[in-house]
């Protein structure tokens, strides 16, 4: 029997149903589902009872104790998985993505001169990540020396890229991004911006179908709406089609910063973090730095007070705006291409992910570019 059809009888075995999908290899995307036959909207398609789920309840208390009381459940839960010899584990982890597999997707793993080449929030994001992991690792080769490293770092990834949230009692102590347990099957699912629903009853995870779907197809469910760096960094992939996608300008806006702008903007927990989405919350944070820069102090506290009227000061902050993107394209994008491009280091496919990304953020500047062109136009007829 193969790995997944191993899979599949273990999983039955512990009680998990499994109806008209089944895991298969899809080239580009590891292992995924497939339906068997054609599927209704609202049928369920899979239910993993409680009993099946790796979370902070299946933790042994040995392994809780020896770890410091301010472990998160992902680090629980990482720590759980490095430890695990167990026989009753083999079936789940055999389908699991190899270290080869993180070595290429994730950041966290590639080199030096290739993670210097991420957009500057993200690169920032993968310092907080490196930083976590690296306390992480700390506490649990303090608890469990005889642990490898290379071990540890594997499970941790797992964990990062492959959890659920999970609402219980005890994970309900826990901030909410840290209530997270690992279910098998379920975690076989891909990743796309509309997909199957998933939700919790006293009987488990129900992952249901969103619409029908014939014989053969991917059935996806959604893991939330992240931009394509976050998707990166957290999944180590990057989607061709996401509409929650946005790009951040740190990298034009920081070196225009001086140091008495730099401050001004911390005093106010808005330095960095300037994404272009409209629709964001943190677009504010855009707007704000927008005008400490093309305006005065005064200007840019009026705006933080609320108290800016009218549409002159906006409409000489899309004009700076579009300034600033073309800057973004000539001066950040075109030669991180080009320095991607030249650079050696690392794998092939590293880099062509590394260049994707950047692709993309030029093409979103572009969209960007003549949404604000067109908005001035209209502005002026
Ligand atoms: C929860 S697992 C899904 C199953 C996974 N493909 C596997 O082989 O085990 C999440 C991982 O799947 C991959 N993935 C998920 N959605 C994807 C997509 N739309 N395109 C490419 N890779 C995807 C990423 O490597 C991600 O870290």
């Amino acid at each position: 029997m193969g790995h997944l059809q191993n899979l599949i009888a273990w999983a039955t075995a512990q009680g998990v149903v499994i109806d008209a999908i089944q895991p298969s290899k899809i080239p580009g995307r590891g292992t995924g589902i497939l339906a068997t036959r054609n599927i209704k909207a609202e049928e369920e398609v899979l239910k993993v009872p409680p009993g099946a789920l790796r979370c902070l309840e299946s933790i042994p208390s040995s392994i809780r104790e020896r770890l410091p009381s301010h472990t998160t459940i992902q680090a629980l839960l990482a720590a759980d998985l490095a430890l695990d010899k167990s026989a009753n584990a083999v079936p789940w982890k055999a389908v699991l993505p190899k270290m080869s597999d993180f070595e290429v997707g994730m950041p966290m793993m590639w080199p030096k001169a290739l993670k210097d080449l991420l957009p500057l929030e993200p690169r920032n994001l993968l310092l907080k990540r490196e930083k976590t992991f690296q306390d992480d690792w700390n506490d649990f080769n303090k608890a469990f020396p005889d642990v490898p490293y290379d071990e540890y770092t594997y499970a941790w990834l797992v964990v990062n890229t492959r959890t659920f949230y999970n609402e219980s009692p005890e994970t309900l102590k826990y901030p909410w991004e840290d209530r997270l347990a690992l279910i098998p099957v379920a975690d076989l699912f891909n990743h796309a911006d509309a997909g199957c629903k998933v939700y919790y009853s006293p009987e488990g995870y129900h992952i249901i179908a969103d619409r029908d779907y014939e014989k053969g197809e991917e059935l996806f469910i959604s893991y939330s709406t992240h931009s394509n760096d976050y998707n990166l960094l957290e999944y180590g992939f990057i989607p061709d089609e996401n509409p929650s996608d946005d790009v951040y300008i740190d990298d034009v806006i920081f070196p225009k910063l001086g140091e008495s702008q730099k401050a001004e903007l911390e005093k106010r927990d808005l330095l960095g973090e300037y994404p272009l989405g409209e629709a964001t919350e943190e677009f504010h944070r855009t707007q704000a730095v927008l005008r400490l820069l093309s305006g005065t102090v005064k200007e840019f506290d009026r705006f933080l007070n609320g108290e800016e009227h009218g549409q002159v000061v906006q409409n000489r902050v899309d004009t700076y705006l579009l300034k600033v993107l073309d800057e973004f394209l000539s001066d950040v994008v075109t030669k991180r291409l080009q320095e991607v491009d030249a650079l050696k280091v690392g794998l092939e496919e590293q880099r062509a992910l590394l260049a994707k990304r950047w692709t993309q953020i030029e093409e979103i500047i572009n969209r960007k570019i003549g949404s604000y062109r067109e908005r001035q136009m209209d502005t002026l007829e």
